[in-house]
């Protein structure tokens, strides 16, 4: 790849590293393209030329690496290492023992996990975003990564830009390069040769990574991919992804284990040195204790899980492109929505254009028609109006323009018609209300006081009752040359009207509401739209409206005072994009895993402050690319599926962490302690690998273990307290039987070294796999069965362990079949621990006292999402 990277340089004309110096021309002769764009055949040239516009692959793991990446670990090194030198002292059997049981662990980690992740990757793949590109004359929509340099781009307000391009005309273009260039406002972009070499001042150019916040520009693409004037920086800013709670929980597991795991191998090691054991063997020993006491499957089960979460979400119409954030959104205790779209639909349609006074005349929508098709946005609201008023804007240019403004709620159009030039203001009413000095009645335009201010606002108010969502219309007539629209100009203005829209809620809405509140899950509208409209769909829709807060009273809290009355309000008008994020952050504040739902620029930094990321396919790129996942389908039903996969995989999760927490745990703590106390070594390593590959193996099937619906009814939590309270219960039951075993074989059985290692393998083996029946379910083993993969997987693995001692493969590995009698003691051990265990697990579940109170208070029990709730016990699952 960097041979590729350094060609590319190669072939790059110099010129082209500042190329908002370079007339437009300049640049076309060096790319040999032109206003037209490329052929499609040209393009696919220079694709294999200049390499995809993305970010060098460098993730993707070539079989041989992600085997290589394994091999390399100081685990299996040493271990790899033990094998040779046993090979190499004469213990051949062993030695290669050893190197196949590694062999072997390794090829099954890779193959699962290279599996699952691809078919997630091509998942993420199908809603990778789209750029639109002048292919053989005309414009479509191909992916980001097939631009090529000579592309004519047209990039529009919400999508990310995908290349460097120099602009080559542009309308009310305004880019937002905060995270290039560290410029935190808006900045104006348009054609005209710029002198200053600094990206700063390219006020001609645009810059990949960088988002387009209003208007419309067509463009040259010059740089893709990394071949870009901030190179990888911009597409690493992209998609900089903190690691969510659930991988750093699981982190920080692995890390509590590997500690654990270090300390306890030392202390053997140094314990039978000090006793004059031969060393090699002890070392062997501690390497084997420590590759069993290593979750080493932990990788390849969470990805297989979240992998096969992907998919069957895929099923459900969720694409993930985050795959951690398949537990969050289990986790989620409050989802946060905007409005149009999901709550309401899509097609909002023009119901009533209104004049000043209130009485229909489709003057107002005629003339906001105008204003959306020459200046308007791809929202909604403007191609409703376009549709309302089919062909208003024919006889009319487009002179000058000032971008919709979410904060100011308002944007204006200057266009010349019939008449002679016209500013067009349109926007929220109160917005363009306070701008207006004079209203329209008839063909009359008669001042316009307070009292008539109030008036007009009656009428909206009364509009907002019957479920329609207005915006006003108003004009100036333009005395003077025509020049691009600045706020100062929107001033002394007509009221023409207002228009109003039918914007009903979704038929599924109330019922997915109700659904996603069982399941626990909070829904809050966080919405731009008047707070009259957004508290008679709250109503509609079954959330408590009582109170709406509007974007005013939430600028006038203070963030502690936010986070109390965010806890009681579920419907919010009149936001700003940032007090999006700032409710979203005001939940989080008081515990809440919080999700949010939106498809609007507007929404985009409530997506990145969310715990949760969601926005449906078809939404602006801002939006999507801030997602975690990607909604198919842009209803509610959608999302209550999707936390049902969630949970359901996050349960499979814990039942391997359960089980390496307390069973293997406790197995290879025992194992630690009888090397210590017993003369001889408890088990051969050869022995223990075995064990911990046929172990691992019994668990292969829990990714696709079946989960009860009972256990997926409550959010469900990361809770290191309960999974310590958990392993402190079962880990020591465990050694409690395995020193069982011990005693008996010792002094009931007088066993010989051999015939004890065997009997404690087959012992350890079988309370080890049966227990997973016992684990994997908080309900009773025999009302809740396993599915078909996790039984294969564990019965075959039980069948090779207890078979292969007594075959004269297991002579190879120093077994020898223990009497009759022997076995039958051993049988009654497991018998006794594995109901002793199905006893102790209710305790083992509950604890005694309440964990801590915060993000991460229970654990597979359910979160409660109300105080009431808290004192019901959790349902069982
Ligand atoms: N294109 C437009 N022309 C005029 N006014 C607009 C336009 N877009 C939005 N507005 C005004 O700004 C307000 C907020 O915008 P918008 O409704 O898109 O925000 P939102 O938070 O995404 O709301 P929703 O929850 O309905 O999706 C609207 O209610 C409307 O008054
Ligand atoms: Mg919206």
């Amino acid at each position: 790849m960097n041979r590729v990277d350094a060609a590319i340089r190669e072939q790059r004309p110099d010129s082209l590293r500042s190329f908002w110096t370079q007339s437009p021309e300049t640049i076309f002769a060096l790319l040999r393209c032109g206003l037209d764009g490329l052929a499609t055949d040209d393009a696919a040239r220079r694709l294999t030329e200049y390499g995809p516009n993305s970010d060098v692959d460098a993730k993707a793991d070539s079989l041989l690496r992600a085997i290589l990446r394994r091999l390399l670990e100081p685990l299996s090194l040493i271990l790899l290492a033990a094998g040779i030198v046993s090979m190499a002292t004469g213990d051949a059997v062993g030695g290669s023992i050893i190197v196949v049981i590694l062999v072997v662990s390794i090829g099954l980690d890779t193959l699962q996990e290279g599996h699952a992740a691809r078919t997630a990757e091509i998942l993420r793949r199908s809603v990778a975003l789209k750029a639109e590109v002048k292919r053989d004359g005309t414009f479509r929509e191909i992916e980001v990564a097939h631009v090529v340099p000579g592309d004519i781009l047209r990039v529009r307000a919400g999508d990310i830009i995908p290349a460097d391009a120099l602009i080559l005309d542009s309308r009310a273009f305004t880019a937002g390069e905060a995270a290039l260039t560290g410029e935190p406002y808006p900045v104006e972009k348009r054609p005209g040769r710029v002198a200053g070499a600094s990206a700063g001042e390219a006020s001609n150019a645009l810059f990949r990574g960088a988002v387009a916040q209003t208007g419309e520009a067509i463009a040259l693409a010059v740089g893709t991919g990394r071949n870009t004037v901030f190179g990888a920086a911009a597409s690493a800013l992209a998609q900089t992804q903190v690691p969510s709670p659930f991988e750093r929980d699981l982190h920080q597991f692995g890390l509590v284990i590997a500690r654990l795991t270090l300390a306890l191998v030392v202390l053997v090691l140094a314990t039978r040195v000090v006793f004059g054991r031969p060393a090699l063997d002890s070392l062997m020993f501690a390497v084997a204790l420590a590759v069993g006491l290593t979750p080493e499957l932990l990788p390849m089960i969470t990805t297989v899980t979240l992998a096969r979460g992907a998919m069957r979400m895929a099923a459900r119409k969720v694409i993930v492109k985050r795959l951690a954030s398949i537990h969050d959104l289990g986790a989620m205790t409050v989802l946060c929505t905007d409005k149009t779209g999901t709550l309401t639909s899509a097609e909002i349609s023009l119901a009533r254009s209104l004049d000043a006074s209130g009485a229909d005349d489709p003057r107002a929508a005629r003339l906001g028609a105008i204003a959306a098709d020459l200046g308007g946005d791809r929202g909604a609201l403007d191609a409703a109006l376009v549709a309302g008023s089919a062909g208003a804007a024919k006889g009319w240019t487009l002179c000058g323009r000032q971008a919709f403004d979410f904060s100011r709620r308002l944007g204006s159009v200057l266009a010349t018609g019939p008449a002679g030039p016209l500013l067009i203001v349109k926007g929220a009413p109160e917005a363009v209300l306070a701008l207006c000095t004079s209203q329209r009645i008839g063909d009359a335009a008669t001042p316009m006081d307070e009292a008539q201010r109030a008036l007009a606002r009656d009428r909206i108010h009364a509009l907002a009752l019957d479920g329609l969502r207005t915006i006003a219309i108003a004009s100036r007539p333009w005395s003077g040359t025509t020049h691009e629209v600045e706020a100062a100009d929107e001033r002394d203005l007509v009221l023409e009207g207002l228009c109003a829209f039918a914007d009903p809620p979704k038929a599924t809405a109330a019922a997915a509401i109700a659904r996603l509140h069982a399941a626990g899950v909070r829904l809050k509208i966080l919405s731009g739209d008047d707070p009259v409209v957004v508290r008679r769909l709250a109503g509609l829709v079954g959330l408590r409206a009582e109170t709406v807060l509007s974007g005013p009273d939430v600028a006038a809290l203070s963030d502690d005072a936010l986070a109390v009355q965010v806890q009681a309000v579920d419907a919010y008008g009149r936001l700003t994009p940032d007090q999006k994020s700032r409710i979203v952050k005001a939940l989080q504040a008081k515990g809440a895993v919080v999700g949010f739902l939106g498809d609007g620029i507007n929404d985009a930094p409530a997506l990145k402050a969310g715990d949760i990321g969601l926005s449906v396919a078809g939404a602006t790129g801002v939006a999507q690319a801030a997602a975690d996942m990607i909604l198919l389908a842009s209803d509610l039903e959608v999302v209550a599926d999707g936390v049902q996969e969630g949970r359901r995989t996050f349960v499979n999760i814990l039942k391997y962490v359960r089980m390496g927490a307390s069973s293997n745990f406790g197995n290879m703590l025992s194992m630690a302690v009888a090397s210590i106390a017993l003369p001889f070594l408890p088990m051969l390593p050869t022995q223990i690998l075995l064990n911990n590959l046929l172990y691992d193996l019994s668990e292969v099937g829990i990714p696709l273990d079946d989960v009860r619906p009972e256990a997926t009814q409550r959010p469900q939590v990361w809770d290191i307290h309960g999974l310590m309270r958990f392993a402190g219960v079962m880990g020591p039951l465990s050694s409690l039987f395995d020193f069982l075993t011990f005693g008996a074989l010792l002094f009931l059985f007088h066993a010989t070294p051999d015939e004890f290692r065997t009997a404690w393998f087959l012992e350890s083996m079988a309370t080890q796999i049966l227990v997973i029946f016992i684990i994997r379910t908080n309900g009773r083993p025999w009302q809740d069965l396993p599915g078909p993969a996790l039984a294969t997987s564990s019965l075959v693995a039980l069948m090779v362990a207890l078979v292969l001692p007594f075959t004269p493969l297991g002579g190879l590995f120093g077994f020898e079949a223990p009497p009759p009698a022997m076995l039958l003691g051993i049988a009654g051990v497991v018998v006794t621990y594995l109901v002793c265990a199905e006893l102790l697990k209710p305790l083992a579940l509950r604890g005694r006292h309440r964990a801590p109170r915060g993000r991460r208070r229970t654990g597979w029990r359910p979160a409660s999402p109300s105080p009431r709730r808290d004192l019901r016990p959790g349902p069982r699952g």
